[in-house]
């Protein structure tokens, strides 16, 4: 036996569901050799039993047909969040912890702060995901490096896209450019549920979303969908920002969403030429905001040309200097944050049971006319599928 016949024998096993075999999915590892004696790890990201059972049937058969006789097949599946680590419903349970960005209004920085937070948690050692929800002005993928970029598609899943060490997914590389600028209600949380329950995310620690700016259907489809674990807003220093701030920081607390920071950005101004730094829009403002909500500000980044370059050419300062000023702050509020997550498991976990959508007796959820015009809900259907949370 030899490691390409491993391989070929292997390649032969499709994944259940799928037209792609385990080998091209990548899931075959640690493949281990001695005479016609073959151990091999197959690393899949379905903890369904079954599912497990059939590839390790199909494997060890293909394998034996390949002329090995003692076969270790070793099938390893994501581990599901410990019962009681969060409440409610989880339409992602593979995904241990999630992070929504998010911004009073446009244009702060909050896809900036999204990409950088996310580089940042994967170069502490975290799996990361990104997923870029901001349906009306999809950027990250510009910012990652990867505009244009089509996922592969596989049966009715999208495998993300990976950049800098983390998967990355956005309606942008999912949709012509504007399409979704006239969504409103049922679609948004048909895309939010479609983004969770249909990309083929792995095992991941953390999965950071950066929303729309506002308060609107996207956050409360994510925070309905999911338990999240954690949010963060992103606020520039002038008071009307920081007024438009105030209404996410409520919007965390209302959808009992644990608030583990603000990120001041645009923070004052670092000269490039001689590191002198400069007070533009003010410096420090958000943190009577903070103290307001009983947090705490997690970053001041200032604006720094080579913050704005790196989002434009899709090389984000935090992987490509991360010995600046702003990656190391980026760095920190990373650790602040994580530590604000593993504070929140520890005490039980995120629970969005408290913002499933409620219903008297004999009446249906779906109350909002555009749900109410979607087809009835099949029996067997898990949802009335416009999204709803209803089911
Ligand atoms: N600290 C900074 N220094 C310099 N430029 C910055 C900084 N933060 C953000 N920018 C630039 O400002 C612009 C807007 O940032 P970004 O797209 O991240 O904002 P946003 O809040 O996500 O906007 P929207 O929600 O409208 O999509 C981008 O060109 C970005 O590169």
């Amino acid at each position: 036996m030899t490691e390409e016949i491993v391989k070929s024998a292997l390649s032969k096993v499709m994944y259940p569901g799928f037209t792609k075999d385990i080998v091209t999915f990548g899931f075959v590892n640690n493949i281990e050799i001695n005479g016609t004696d073959v151990s091999v790890t197959i690393d899949i990201t379905s903890s369904a039993p079954e599912v497990a059972q059939q590839l390790k049937d199909e494997a060890t058969a293909a394998l034996k047909s390949a002329g090995a006789s003692a076969i270790n097949c070793n099938i390893k599946t994501p581990v599901i969040p410990r019962e009681g680590s969060s409440k409610g419903k989880n339409i992602a349970p593979q995904i241990k912890n999630f992070l929504m960005v998010s911004s009073g209004k446009g244009g702060v920085g909050k896809s900036t702060t999204s990409v950088n937070i996310a580089i940042a948690l994967a170069a502490q050692g975290k799996k990361v995901g990104l997923l870029d929800a901001d349906i009306y002005g999809p950027n990250i993928p510009r910012m990652m490096g990867v505009d244009g970029m089509k996922p592969e598609v596989n049966g009715n899943k999208v495998i993300p896209i990976k950049a800098y060490g983390i998967e990355m997914m956005s309606m942008g590389a999912l949709m012509e450019e504007g399409q979704a600028l006239i969504w409103r209600g049922a679609m948004i949380m048909k895309a939010i549920e479609q983004f969770l329950r249909d990309i083929l995310w792995s095992e991941l620690d953390v999965l950071v979303i950066d929303m729309p700016p506002g308060t609107g259907d996207a956050q409360l489809s994510l925070a309905q969908a999911v338990p999240v674990t954690a949010g963060i807003t992103v606020t520039t220093p002038q008071g009307v920002s920081l007024d438009d701030s105030r209404r996410s920081l409520n919007m965390f607390q209302k959808l009992d969403i644990p608030i583990a920071g603000i990120v001041e950005n645009m923070s004052g101004f670092i000269a490039p030429d001689t590191g002198v730094e400069y007070d533009i829009f003010g410096k420090g403002t958000a943190q009577p905001m903070a103290d307001e909500f009983n947090t705490k500000i997690i970053a001041e980044i200032p604006i720094e040309p080579s913050i704005r370059t790196g989002g434009d050419e899709g090389k984000p300062i935090t992987f490509v200097n991360p010995s600046s000023e702003s990656a190391k702050r980026y760095l920190a509020a990373a650790e602040s944050i994580w530590a604000t997550i593993e504070e929140v498991n520890a005490n039980g976990g995120a629970n969005n049971e408290g913002v499933q959508p409620t219903t008297p007796p004999g009446v249906s959820a779906c109350s909002t006319g555009a749900a109410a015009a979607a087809p009835a809900p099949k029996a067997s259907d898990e949802s009335c599928g416009t999204g709803c949370g209803c089911h």
